[in-house]
């Protein structure tokens, strides 16, 4: 019988390839010295088969991160335009997860954010920005089922002049990810990356740079439907004192950048999410009311774009959309950009402190 293999560009659902609905585990790392016990603890064991749905519906959406990944990597070129390579990405992860409301789908805007912009960039309607040759763009995209979100991110050139830039940031990350472990305290996962970071240097345009740590960006746990927890996993040795608990999910995230090593908001916001607490004052603008209503409807608490707007049929929004934002209904995500002419990079993985051990969800063979 002929193995089933993913089309080019994707069309099969992942279940399609697992009809026994379990789904693989992503790289398991046991916990370190004074955790090694949780591997064999009967408790442990017995509290992990509780949460296997919650494990198996974090692994499916991992699968799809990791097909539409492969195909975009592969598909992306330059002269595309930015619009074209996030639609690419978003036909993609609603096909392959069989996106169907709040059960599973797309869980937060197709980030492209490029070269001296860190985050938080997508198109609005009208942009017309082409990729270009020397180009350093973040993919940054997540997928959900039953809002357990992967959040996960790469950095795609075609110069090989950065390749130390992505070196530097992709063994940072890794970095997080092993340092990562229950009652590790945040700020020590900081001290690691900045460390790893701080020891590459990259020679672009006839200068050689240090590569620096992003000290205001973050890694940030997550919650079911919830993008960002309530810890943040620094970059930097900030003496963060929070350690990482049982049970929760991290998005571990760095960057690097031959800038200032700072980010600050600039250029037109396409990201926005829905406040978790609704403030209490009523919303008496009716356009601003039928807007937050759609927003309920189709998001959630999940961040979308005005593109995900303009495609549930919204339309002349931006008015009731800023006030929405004035009044704390919804909240908004500038792009994150460092100063102009500088090379930011960027790796995520989304990964879970098990009982018993850790697995860091969405690897695969790429990154
Ligand atoms: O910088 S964050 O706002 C943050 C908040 C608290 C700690 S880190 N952010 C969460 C987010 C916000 C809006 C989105 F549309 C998607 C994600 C991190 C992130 N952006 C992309 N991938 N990961
Ligand atoms: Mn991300
Ligand atoms: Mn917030
Ligand atoms: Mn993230």
């Amino acid at each position: 019988k002929k193995k089933k293999v993913q089309t080019e560009p994707p069309t099969i659902p992942v279940s399609v390839f697992f009809p026994s609905k379990t789904y693989p585990e992503g790289e398991v790392c046991e916990y370190k010295d004074d955790n090694l016990w949780r591997t064999t603890d009967e408790e442990k064991r017995a509290l992990e088969r509780q949460n296997y749905d919650i494990y198996n519906d974090a692994r499916r959406a991992s699968e799809v991160h990791r097909q539409v990944r492969s195909y975009a990597r592969k598909n992306i070129k330059p002269g595309m335009t930015m619009t074209e390579i996030c639609e690419m990405i978003e036909n993609g992860t609603r096909t392959l997860v069989e996106a169907n409301g709040f059960d599973s789908g797309i869980a937060f805007p197709t980030g492209c954010s490029l070269n001296h912009c860190a985050a938080h960039y997508t198109p609005n309607a009208g942009d017309k920005i082409v990729l270009q040759y020397g180009d350093v763009c973040k993919i940054d995209f997540g997928v959900h089922v039953n809002g357990r979100i992967i959040d996960s991110a790469f950095t795609l050139t075609f110069d090989p002049v950065y390749d130390n830039l992505l070196a530097a940031v992709k063994d940072a990350t890794n970095t997080g990810i092993r340092e990562a472990g229950i009652d590790v305290r945040l700020g020590e996962i900081g001290a690691a990356i900045q460390e790893v970071m701080e020891s590459y240097e990259v020679e672009i345009g006839g200068k050689t740079f240090q590569v620096k740590p992003i000290r205001n960006l973050t890694g940030h746990s997550i919650e079911q439907y919830k993008i960002h927890g309530t810890k943040a996993v620094p970059i930097v040795n900030n003496g963060d004192p929070t350690k990482m608990e049982e049970g929760e999910f991290f998005a571990i995230e760095t960057f690097g950048s031959t800038g200032r090593g700072i980010v600050r908001y600039d250029m037109e916001t396409s990201h926005y999410a829905r406040a978790y607490d609704i403030p209490k004052i009523p919303i008496r603008l009716p356009r601003a009311k039928a807007l937050f209503d759609t927003i309920n409807r189709e998001f959630g608490t999940l961040p979308f774009c005005r593109r995900y707007l303009d495609r549930v049929g919204e339309d002349k929004y931006l008015l009731a959309l800023k006030s929405l934002c004035d009044s704390g209904h919804v909240e908004g995500y500038p792009p994150l950009v460092d100063v102009k002419g500088s090379y930011t990079a960027q790796y995520e993985h989304t990964l879970i402190l098990r009982p018993t051990r850790k697995e860091v969800l969405s690897r695969g063979d790429d990154y």
